[in-house]
């Protein structure tokens, strides 16, 4: 089954279940910034917050897993979810530091975490189960071969993070436009080198994100990959080609933040302003559900 009680316990039969924590991007910062529509970005959609000069909002940085004790050289997608809002709306934007998803689909992603189960006699995932995953459902390669090949960011502002599936813009004529978003770090993507990757500390992040927000804001570009023929709406493991690209506005992170503002919330991929609406990619319908049975759990403790 893939319910989504059933895609957070699975979640938890890999990592435990931790309590008051996320059953995925366990560990993470909060933090508090703005959003700068860029000055044309109402030509693209029709979204009301995008007139205004600057948004409030607060957000996220992350890594994956529901290990909330992984090490931050650890080789696993890092996340970035942040809420704006113009105080009649808000829009969630929850992306992650590869352009793409490790499953396709609910089934895909079930079967990816149950091959990944540790045997109760090593305490180590069975290498056989992984490799009969990736025979029955090939789609999970793509985001295992980026992560691979590089190290982990050398901080959480210099990784862009993406949509991965697809979303609807309506401009002000009522024209829509398939999109992938991405925050593009204006400071550049910078990977720890190896020599650093082995001898860095295991925690690192949070001191980096202090020692960067005590001189500047953190900045990137909100970027909208524009569909071409042939990139998938459904698939959010296919890297798309689409080499046309809007800038929509700019994001600040100016602060941390107190973990309980971040920890009241869900953030949800489906949170969307009029005139943006969500592709039917099947993982971005699978993922509010999964995203509330895990919030009503935390909260639980
Ligand atoms: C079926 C596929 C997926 C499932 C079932 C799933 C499940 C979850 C769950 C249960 C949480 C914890 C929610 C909470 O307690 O607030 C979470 C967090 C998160 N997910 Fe997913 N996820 C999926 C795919 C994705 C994809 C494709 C992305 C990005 C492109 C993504 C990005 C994130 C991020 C950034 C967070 C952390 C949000 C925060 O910091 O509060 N997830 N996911």
């Amino acid at each position: 089954g893939t319910t989504p009680t059933e895609m957070v316990d699975a979640l938890n039969n890999i990592f435990g279940r931790h309590a008051g924590v996320r059953a995925a991007h366990a560990k993470g910062l909060c933090v508090t910034g703005q959003f700068e529509p860029a000055s044309n970005a109402s030509n693209f959609t029709s979204a009301a917050m995008f007139k205004k000069p600057a948004l409030n909002g607060f957000g996220r940085f992350s890594i994956g897993g529901g290990n909330p004790g992984i090490s931050d050289k650890s080789r696993t997608a890092r996340g970035l979810a942040f809420r704006m809002g113009d105080g009649k709306e808000n829009y969630d934007l929850v992306l992650i530091s590869e352009p793409v998803s490790f499953a396709a689909t609910p089934e895909s992603f079930m079967s990816f975490l149950q091959a990944r189960v540790p045997d109760p006699a090593t305490g180590k995932p069975n290498p056989e189960k992984i490799a009969a995953h990736n025979i029955q459902f090939p789609d999970g390669k793509a985001q295992a071969a980026l992560l691979a090949s590089h190290p982990a960011p050398a901080s959480y502002s210099t990784t862009a993070y993406h949509s991965t599936s697809a979303f609807g813009f309506t401009s002000k004529k009522g024209k829509n436009t398939w999109a992938r978003l991405s925050l593009v770090p204006v400071a550049g993507t910078v990977y720890l080198d190896e020599a650093t990757e082995a001898s860095q500390p295991d925690q690192f992040l949070q001191a980096d994100l202090q020692r960067r927000l005590a001189e500047k804001a953190i900045e990137f570009d909100l970027v909208a990959q524009h569909r071409t023929p042939g990139d998938s709406l459904q698939d959010s493991t296919m890297q798309w080609s689409g080499s046309k690209h809007t800038t929509l506005g700019r994001l600040k992170i100016t602060a941390q933040a107190d973990a309980a503002l971040c920890d009241a919330v869900t953030f949800l991929p489906t949170i969307l302003p009029a005139g943006v609406k969500a592709s039917d990619d099947p993982i971005l319908q699978a993922r509010a559900g999964a995203y509330a049975v895990s919030f009503g759990r935390r909260l639980a403790k």
